[in-house]
């Protein structure tokens, strides 16, 4: 059985905690950092394997603390010396819809600053862990959830979703971190530029194609079970030499990013606040609100 936790021991593999004593235990030892609200973390202490389930209805859109949940609970298991991690949703058919648009119309420069610097943050986390990632993505990711799901190491799709970068369209340019992860995915630089220029959206079953993602999954359940078969794939013996081979793969993206971390901050706010971008926002909130 697995339960909630968010604070895990330091050494050996995951624990389970009950509900009621991970919040305290949280609360205690985190000082400012509030409980989590938006996300449910599970761990299985026979298999070493946590898995993160997204859970902020209706589309699992990113705000600054949805985003800083994520990146740590991903501190914490990696504190915990867990083995992997699979990330998923608790919608049936929504992954990750990226960033909260509501929250980026009309908003105060300060709102919009923390919003990209959570995503930063959450990106740099993910990317750069130790611990072996995989997204299962059970529903449609695109733009933040798809920097979710690529950041990852390992992706398994349910069919009939849509999964792509589609910041363009929206009027954002896409961040070189990102542009990095994508061709760290699909390798092919025109396939890559021509995917991020034009907004591309694949729908699962071209996804696998494509090579962006690895598997397709009939169920949510057959899912994890795959989830789980890659990550044990990984022999206990190889973890640390699988890490270092990891990070060494995905230094020179990290260094890049930390390079030019202000001016990217820079040209989102500049992007975001431009009034085009903000009235096409506001077009594009209403059409979301009209489909349903
Ligand atoms: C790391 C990336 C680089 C950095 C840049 C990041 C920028 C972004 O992330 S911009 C975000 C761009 N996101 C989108 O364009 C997605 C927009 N949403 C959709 O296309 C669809 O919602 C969907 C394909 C994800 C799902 O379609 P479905 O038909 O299942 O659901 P809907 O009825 O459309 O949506 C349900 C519900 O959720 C609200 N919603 C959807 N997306 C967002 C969002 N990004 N922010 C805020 N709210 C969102 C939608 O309005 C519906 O709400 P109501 O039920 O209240 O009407």
């Amino acid at each position: 059985m697995a339960a909630r936790i968010m604070n895990l021991p330091k050494h050996g593999l995951c624990h389970l905690m009950r509900t009621s004593a991970l919040a305290r235990h949280y609360a205690g030892s985190t000082g400012s950092a509030s409980p989590p609200q938006f996300t449910t973390l599970s761990v299985d202490d026979k298999t070493g394997i946590a898995t993160l389930t997204l859970n902020r209805p209706p589309a699992n859109a990113l705000n600054a603390a949805f985003m800083g949940e994520i990146a740590r609970s991903i501190k914490e298991l990696e504190k915990s010396k867990c083995r992997g991690l699979i990330l998923t949703s608790s919608s049936e058919r929504i992954f990750c819809a990226g960033l909260d648009l509501k929250e980026c119309y009309q908003a105060e420069a300060s709102h919009l600053q923390g919003i990209w610097v959570a995503l930063q943050n959450l990106w740099h986390t993910l990317y750069s862990t130790p611990l072996i990632t995989v997204a299962l993505i059970n529903g449609h990711t695109v733009a933040g959830g798809g920097m979710l799901a690529l950041s990852s190491e390992y992706r398994i799709m349910l069919p009939n979703f849509k999964i792509g970068i589609n910041e363009t369209m929206v009027g954002l340019a896409v961040p070189m971190w990102l542009i990095d992860t994508y061709l760290n995915v699909i390798p092919n630089r025109r396939v890559a530029e021509w995917d991020l220029t034009a907004s591309r959206i694949y729908k699962s079953e071209h996804a696998l194609k494509a090579g962006l993602v690895d598997e397709l999954a009939a169920s949510k359940e057959q899912g994890l079970e795959r989830a789980v078969a890659f990550i044990s794939s990984y022999p206990k013996h190889s973890l640390v030499a699988r890490a270092i081979t990891k990070r060494q793969f995905r230094e020179k993206d990290l260094k890049n990013f930390e390079d030019n971390r202000q001016h990217d901050l820079e040209i989102f706010l500049s992007n975001i606040q431009k009034p085009n971008v903000q009235s096409y926002l506001g077009e594009y909130l209403e059409s979301l609100k009209k489909k349903a």
